[in-house]
């Protein structure tokens, strides 16, 4: 991507206001997030900040049309093992289908595991779809281990 398009396509924290710039509608693209109120965005928008550099949510603004293009986060656990030693968990990674390929998905992934390791996280892990698994390894990810799940809703 040229330097213009760099700027263009800067990666920042989710703000406050990006609800009323289509962060919501992009994550229905990932899965259900169908009524989220202002109330409940603020509330948990706080909640998450009070967690500072340990939960950050990043996002690329379209600065033509003002909207949210492309969003991911990272949260740092702590651990015991490896010698209290922390890792990155990387979620809710989806790019506005209209401008997929473009590399903004990399770009984010970027973004997120240098926050990880500014952090002094020793890895950063994530699950994902098989038909995701090439992106991911393009951005440097190797499959490990099997993903499991318990659902309650
Ligand atoms: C941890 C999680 O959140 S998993 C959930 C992931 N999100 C989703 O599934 C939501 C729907 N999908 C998307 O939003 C997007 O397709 C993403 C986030 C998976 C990828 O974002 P994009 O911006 O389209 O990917 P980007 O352009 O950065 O691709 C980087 C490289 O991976 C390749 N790539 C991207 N997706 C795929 C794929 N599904 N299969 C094979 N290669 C792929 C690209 O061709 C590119 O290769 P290159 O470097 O050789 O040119």
């Amino acid at each position: 991507m040229e330097n213009s398009e760099e700027q263009k396509y800067r990666v920042r924290r989710l703000e406050i206001s990006d609800k009323g710039k289509g962060f919501i509608e992009l994550l229905q693209q990932l899965s259900v997030c169908d009524s989220v109120s202002d109330k409940e965005f603020e509330d948990r928008f706080r909640d998450l900040s009070v967690l500072g550099d340990e939960h950050v949510i990043g996002v690329i603004e379209d600065e033509a049309s003002g909207k949210i293009i492309a969003t991911g986060s990272v949260f740092i656990e702590k651990k015991f093992l490896r010698n209290c030693g922390k890792v990155g968990h990387i979620e809710d990674v989806v790019v506005d289908s209209s401008i997929r390929g473009k590399h903004l998905g990399k770009r984010m992934i970027e973004f997120l595991t240098e926050h990880a390791r500014d952090m002094g996280c020793y890895k950063v892990i994530l699950d994902c779809s098989v038909e995701n698994k090439a992106f991911y390894e393009k951005c440097g990810f190797q499959q490990k281990s099997v993903q499991m799940a318990m659902y309650f809703a």
